[in-house]
């Protein structure tokens, strides 16, 4: 699904990572670990568009992401990405609904069966009922859940998460988790940057992000 090659990073003369080669599989949860600093979100950001390599490539079904015009950048956000961030990135001052809404009308295919979708992801989170209520009025966890219940409804299928636990208690963790892999086993690849040993446990690989290669395991 995903074949990085050879990829490196510099912010100015510090190399963050050297030459990373990794497969993330159609299916595959992935955990990038690594201290504070050595890279994992901006690789995330590389995967996801936001920022670019110095060096190497990524594909995509065959194709070097990083080498997107920006019309095909912005299909591949559109159609291919989703995100889960730890500070959940949702429209604070709107619905629950809104919020699912703004993130399904982009997507063409999806078009037309956002009722009963939005319905089932905010039950498949346990915010059946809730879709009216305003998102800051909204505790953390269930900000997350409802940021679970937008990738649910996107379909992506490649999920990006950049710590997304980090400010959950156990049974949102958990539900994270468990969202995450029900996406992965209808296809999708996870790839989540962590400092959270749940989490990694929870994933099929471990990258050690600027360590030696030996670090990946499988
Ligand atoms: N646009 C930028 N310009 C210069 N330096 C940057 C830029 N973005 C990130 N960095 C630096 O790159 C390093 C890696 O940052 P990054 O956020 O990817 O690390 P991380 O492993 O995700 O860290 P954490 O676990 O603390 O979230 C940091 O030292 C950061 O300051």
């Amino acid at each position: 699904m995903i074949d990085i090659e050879g990829l490196s990073k510099k912010f100015g003369e510090r190399t963050l990572w050297h030459d990373v080669s990794l497969t993330v599989g159609q299916g595959e949860m992935l955990a990038l670990i690594g201290p504070s600093g050595s890279g994992k979100s901006t690789l995330l950001n590389c995967l996801g568009l936001l920022d670019r390599p110095n060096a190497g490539a990524i594909r995509h079904e065959g194709r070097d992401i990083t080498r997107f015009s920006r019309r095909e950048a912005r299909l591949f956000r559109r159609d291919v990405l989703g995100y889960l961030f730890q500070g959940y990135a949702l429209i604070e001052n709107a619905t629950v609904e809104e919020n699912l809404e703004v993130a399904v009308k982009p997507r063409r295919a999806l078009r037309g069966k956002t009722g009963q979708s939005l319905g089932q992801a905010l039950q498949r989170v346990g915010l059946a009922g809730r879709h009216k209520e305003t998102v800051h009025r909204l505790s953390g966890g269930e900000q997350q859940r409802v940021a679970l219940a937008r990738l649910i409804v996107q379909q992506p299928t490649l999920v990006l998460a950049d710590e997304p636990t980090a400010a959950l208690d156990r049974d949102n963790t958990a539900m994270v988790l468990d969202s995450l892999r029900e996406m992965s086993r209808s296809g999708c690849a996870v790839v989540i940057a962590t400092h959270d040993d749940t989490v990694r446990e929870a994933c099929d690989n471990v990258f050690a992000v600027g360590a030696p290669l030996a670090s990946q395991s499988s």
